[in-house]
């Protein structure tokens, strides 16, 4: 039976790198005989401006009817006024939800070939190989009461609510805890325990379920520590846990040590194994349609897809080591380019790619 594969191209430079990274899709499934039916469906800006909804029926059936998706990047200018309900990041936050997508993985790992474009010194980066272990569908992006209300004086007072239960705090430290025996056995979960009470409730259940896992050591530290030790020493990491906020902000600083955000890719897992796959950037409004954009974090996230959702993992390591071959031959977009090297377009990059597959 084929695998169906739904792509979400989103938008700005998400129909780009969505385009080249499933060029490369189809060329590992052919490589390695890989039944896959791709469909393509509206999420975000686009979906507001042809249904009217940023997350429409018709891509909600998709998705999930779907073994896996393969997501762009949604947002943009064009509709930063809209109300925060109706904004193209709800239909975003909407697909997460739906398909509970509570875990998201989101790798920070430097090609040794990029070590140069590292905001970093190379010995700081050298082999530098994080897990950031992110909660996807709670915390303060989707806890209620929220909103923008007045008050009696007249005044106008905006507000979010941080929340975690238990039970999501114990699956996503469940995740990294599994994730880490894969690695190097270590996992530093990050809080701000020392203020926020739903924090301190999240270091006591990750202990709790710590306590399963007497072969995995687990630090603590508190997130404005953590963004600072990622660029003082980030070699001192493995496995990062944290919320759904503190892993957002974390996961682009960590990056910069990669080279550029243009790099990182992410899975978004489900408690079986259908995922979600997206560039950790967003739209890049900045650079949109002027074949400017690096695709590899999208081709990067095909390659999780391929492991985690088809598993597949033959196919992804073809990918990640024509990713390195590409890189070795000197081929750059603008984002990792060394001052006056050549510099290649999206499809360039992307065309290369697919070449490599061997
Ligand atoms: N998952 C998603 O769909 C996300 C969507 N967004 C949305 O994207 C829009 C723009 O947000 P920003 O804060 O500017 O973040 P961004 O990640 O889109 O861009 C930040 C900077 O990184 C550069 N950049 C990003 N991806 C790149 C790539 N593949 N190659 C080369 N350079 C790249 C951009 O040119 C820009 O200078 C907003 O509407 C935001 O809400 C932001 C983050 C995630
Ligand atoms: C809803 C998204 C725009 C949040 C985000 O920046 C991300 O998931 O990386
Ligand atoms: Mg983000």
């Amino acid at each position: 039976m084929s695998a169906k594969i739904l792509l979400l191209p989103g938008d700005g430079i998400g129909p780009e790198v969505v385009e080249q990274a499933a060029a490369v899709l189809r060329r590992a499934a052919d490589r390695f005989a890989i039944d896959i039916e791709l469909s393509e469906a509206d999420l975000g800006g686009i979906a507001i401006d042809r249904h009217g909804d940023a997350y429409p029926p018709a891509t909600q059936q998709a998705a999930r009817e779907a073994d896996a998706v393969l997501m762009g990047s949604v947002g943009g200018p064009k509709w930063d006024g809209l109300p925060a309900p109706d904004r193209p990041e709800k239909g975003l936050l909407r697909i997460r939800a739906d398909l509970d997508l509570f875990g998201n993985l989101r790798p920070a790992l430097l090609y040794p070939q990029l070590a140069a474009a590292s905001s970093l010194k190379a010995e700081l980066v050298a082999g530098l190989d994080i897990m950031i272990v992110r909660e996807l569908t709670g915390g303060i992006y989707f806890g209620e009461p929220r909103g923008i209300h007045r008050l009696e004086n007249g005044e106008r007072e905006g507000y979010n609510t941080y929340r975690y239960s238990e039970r999501e705090i114990e699956r996503i430290a469940r995740l990294a805890f599994d994730t880490a025996r894969r690695r190097d056995n270590r996992v530093c979960s990050v809080d701000k325990a020392n203020v926020l009470e739903v924090t301190m409730l999240w270091r006591e259940v990750v202990e709790r379920v710590a306590s399963e896992y007497s072969d995995v050591e687990l630090s603590h530290m508190y997130v404005d520590n953590a963004a600072m030790q990622l660029v003082r020493e980030p070699k001192q990491f493995d496995v990062i846990v944290t919320g759904n906020l503190f892993g957002d902000i974390l996961s682009d600083t960590a990056a910069m040590l990669t080279g550029s955000i243009g790099m990182l890719p992410s899975a978004s897992l489900d408690a079986n194994s259908k995922g979600l796959y997206e560039p950790v950037h967003g739209s890049a409004p900045d650079i949109a349609g002027q074949g400017k954009a690096n695709p590899l974090a999208t081709i990067l996230s095909v390659a999780m897809l391929l492991r985690y959702s088809l598993g597949r993992s033959e196919a992804a390591d073809a990918i990640e080591t024509a990713v390195s071959a590409v890189l070795d031959r000197g081929l750059r977009t603008g984002d990792i380019a060394s001052p006056g090297g050549v510099v290649v377009t999206t499809q360039q990059m992307g065309e290369a790619v697919v070449e490599s597959i061997s």
